[in-house]
Parts: structure tokens; sequence; C-alpha cells
């Protein structure tokens, strides 16, 4: 199976190397992920998991190797290009969800449709579609302040995967909650993204999260090793 070319790649890593100053966070990361894979990066505090997450995002550039969406090196397009990338193409969630309090649910939902230019209507209309599929109908109207810790992270999910994206980016998704109520939030996050084909890269430190996904790759000073499908 190794050896197949897959054509459903949507990002592959390829040599990473990223530096704060002389602090070598990254060294010769590789990775690849599939249309609708969920991979899991685990590894102690500190051993570079979120660098590399922001370099595969586009968020921060590699001193050295290349990381391709969809066949597309990130270091040949401009910042307003990758900019763009991001906030059409990928999703993100983080551990306390952040969500803007002034604004509804629904409309903290609706946000990466609106700003990639969707009119209002539509875009609250997508929202709440999402939102009733994570079970979170009722609350449409209510700001984050009103709602649970639990509800605020899968609003947070819903945000994440609204406008359909390619990868979503993942850090600590569910570090926040309980155990209970994270492992049912991360099972809907991952069930919604499969079926939406949404490829899903998980950044954990729980081995229990990291069982949930497809592939499993391990983060130790800085050295990303795959560990084969869990
Ligand atoms: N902005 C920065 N400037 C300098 N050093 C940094 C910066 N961000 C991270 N580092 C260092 O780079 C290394 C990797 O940090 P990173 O945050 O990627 O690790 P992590 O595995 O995500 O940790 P955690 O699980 O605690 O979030 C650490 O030694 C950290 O101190």
């Amino acid at each position: 199976m190794g050896e197949a070319i897959s054509t459903s790649e949507v990002l592959t890593a390829t040599g990473i190397d990223l530096s704060y100053g002389e602090q070598l966070a990254v060294s010769d990361a590789h990775l690849s992920i599939s249309r609708g894979e969920v991979a899991a990066i685990t590894g102690q505090s500190g051993s570079g998991k979120s660098s590399l997450l922001y370099c595969l995002a586009g968020v921060l550039p590699p001193a050295r190797g290349q990381v391709r969406f969809e066949g597309q090196s990130l270091g040949d397009l401009t910042d307003d290009e990758i900019s763009e990338l991001r906030r059409e193409r990928f999703g993100f969630v983080f551990q306390y969800g952040e969500l803007l309090p002034e604004l509804t649910i629904e409309e903290n939902t609706a946000l990466p449709l609106r700003l990639a230019g969707q009119r209002k209507r539509p875009a609250l209309a997508a929202a709440g579609e999402v939102l009733s599929r994570l079970g979170l109908g009722e609350l449409r109207e209510r700001r984050p302040s009103q709602v649970s810790g639990g509800q605020n992270q899968r609003v947070a999910v819903a945000r994440a995967l609204v406008h359909r994206p390619a990868v979503v980016f993942a850090d600590e998704p569910t570090g926040s909650l309980d155990s209970a109520n994270a492992s049912a939030v991360l099972k809907e996050f991952l069930g919604l993204a499969r079926s939406q084909g949404t490829a899903v890269i998980l950044v954990t430190h729980d081995p229990t999260v990291a069982a949930q996904a497809d592939s499993h790759y391990t983060m130790s000073d800085g050295v990303l090793t795959p560990q084969g499908a869990v």
C-alpha cells in the first residue's frame, strides 16, 4: 500500500525545518494526508507539534522543505494567496474554541462564509444546518457566554467545517473539556469531517484521542515519526 501513488493527497510536507532563532523546533518533517483522512500528531509539550501545524497551514514559512496543497507549493504563493487559501480551503479549531463573544452562535459559525464573501442569509442558513447536525440548532440565537464549554467547542467545530474546507487544523481541540465531553465532541467532529471529505490534522497530548485517527505520527524534540495506521 505504501508504494501506491495516491491521487487523493491534499497536503504533503517534505523535509520541513522550522527554527525560532537558534532553536530548531521542527527538523526534516515529512507528512502526507489524503481527502477525508484524520491524522493525529502526539508528543510532549514543547516537542514542536504546534510549530509544525503553523508550517502546514502556511502561517509560518519553513526555513527548508516544502508544503504542497493540492500539488501547489505554498512557497510559490503570495501572502494574499495564502491568506485566501487559509480563509477558503482551511479550517481551524483551537483548545478554547475562541468564538467572538459579541456574535451569536449562528453568526460565529457563519463567519468563514461571510469572510469568503457569501451573503448573510445563505451564510446563516448554512451555519444553521451544520449547527443542527451537531445538535446545536436550538442555541442559534445565544451568545458564547450563554452556552456550556462543550457546546462552545462544538460551535468551534461547526465554524471550522461550515465552508467545507479541504483541511482542518485542530490544535488540542478538546483540551479544555472533561474526558466524557471531549470524546463526544471529538466523535462528532471527526464524523462530520469524514462525511464531507475534509482531511483533519489533529494535534493532541492524548493517546485516546489519537487512537480515533486513521494515521498517527509522534513528535519528539522536533522530529516527526510516522507510526503507521492505528
Ligand atoms: N515564538 C516562539 N519563539 C521562540 N521559541 C518558540 C516559539 N514558539 C515555540 N517555541 C519553542 O519551540 C519549541 C516547540 O514549540 P511548540 O509550541 O511547537 O511545541 P508543542 O509540541 O506544540 O508544545 P505544546 O504541546 O506545549 O503546545 C519549544 O521549545 C518552544 O519553546
